[in-house]
């Protein structure tokens, strides 16, 4: 199943440079596993946002849920999910 989910990153004031640097590259890590591993097909920044939009493929919602609150900068974090289906006037025959 394909979803799009979209995460803004708040992180609080009080939160150290090292600890930034240190959960950033946690999420960086845990990121670039899911995406060799095909979970986390697409990665892109919103332009002038610390925010993101991905497209996760997975097996259903309690696997995205497993997955997404598993991320390092989960609780810094506001997610969107939409779940995604085929467009019937998509000339693609795979799911691009
Ligand atoms: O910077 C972000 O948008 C949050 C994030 C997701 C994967 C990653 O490495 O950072």
């Amino acid at each position: 199943m394909l979803f799009r989910v979209e995460m803004t990153v708040n992180l609080p004031a009080s939160m150290t440079r090292a600890e930034a640097s240190d959960i950033k590259q946690r999420e960086r890590d845990y990121s670039h596993r899911l995406q060799r591993e095909g979970k986390w097909r697409h990665l892109w920044r919103i332009v002038g946002s610390y925010a993101n939009i991905s497209i996760f493929d997975v097996r259903d919602a309690e696997e995205l849920h497993e997955l997404l609150s598993a991320l390092p900068l989960y609780s810094y974090m506001q997610i969107n999910v939409q779940a995604l289906c085929r467009h019937p006037s998509s000339v693609y025959d795979d799911d691009r």
